[in-house]
């Protein structure tokens, strides 16, 4: 699904990731872990082809991101959710129409049970006709998510979805994680919260990258 090889990657000043290879097999989950700076949103960025890799390759659904034109990054973009951290809305519009709206732009249409599942299981539902500007933090945050899995993708990237939500509410999310890895889909979640990754593996075989250093490793058995 994506990987890669002795990737690098600078903003411009030092190397903030070196020499990483990554494989995140189909309908595998990966949490990401690593000290805050560590250039976990930019592994991620890089995962999506918001970021390009300074040296090394990166490929996506078997193409690589430098021969790709927008439009090849916006078709391959359908098939993965991405949860940003900094979660943004149009503020504008009602919950419901930002949930749809970005699967509507490119053409395809969310059910509407699909939608009211959606909402319940991420605890929204009361809130479907609410603006984001009147949503808390960990609202958003659920709502982050339910729009990145809304159209069902191959792939969900997510950074911190449970940064801000608390543990009742970040098991909620998980199971729903885990509900789509076990449906096939590859996962790959950036956190810093050890007790969701050690929640996690009591469910599935999921695996636990560190970046430490600029280098990326898998982590110990002992989290
Ligand atoms: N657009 C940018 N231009 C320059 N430097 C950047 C840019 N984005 C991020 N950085 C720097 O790159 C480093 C890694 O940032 P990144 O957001 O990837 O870390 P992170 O591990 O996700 O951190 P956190 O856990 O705090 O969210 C940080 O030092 C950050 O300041």
């Amino acid at each position: 699904m994506i990987a890669f090889e002795n990737v690098a990657y600078s903003y411009g000043g030092g190397e903030l990731l070196s020499e990483v290879s990554l494989r995140l097999a189909p309908g595998s989950f990966h949490f990401l872990t690593g000290p805050s700076g560590a250039g976990k949103s930019t592994l991620l960025k890089l995962c999506y082809a918001e970021l390009l890799p300074t040296a090394g390759h990166i490929t996506l659904f078997d193409r690589d991101v430098h021969g790709l034109d927008r439009d090849e990054v916006a078709m391959l973009r359908r098939r993965m959710g991405v949860v940003h951290q900094d979660c943004q809305f149009l503020d504008h519009l009602p919950l419901t129409t930002n949930l749809t709206l970005p699967a509507a732009v490119s053409g395809r249409q969310a059910e509407a049970a699909d939608l009211k599942d959606l909402l319940d299981w991420v605890g929204l539902s009361r809130l479907g006709d609410a603006l984001p500007p009147q949503l808390s933090g960990g609202e958003r945050q659920r709502a982050a998510l339910a729009r990145a899995v809304i159209m069902s993708p191959d792939v969900v990237l997510a950074d911190e979805p449970t940064g801000n939500l608390d543990w009742e509410m970040s098991l909620r999310l998980l199971t729903l994680l885990v509900e789509l890895n076990k449906m096939g889909k590859t996962i790959l979640v950036a956190t810093h919260d050890l007790n969701l990754i050690r929640a996690a593996k009591q469910q599935i075989p999921a695996r636990v990258l560190r970046i430490a250093k600029r280098r990326l490793q898998l982590a110990g058995a002992d989290l």
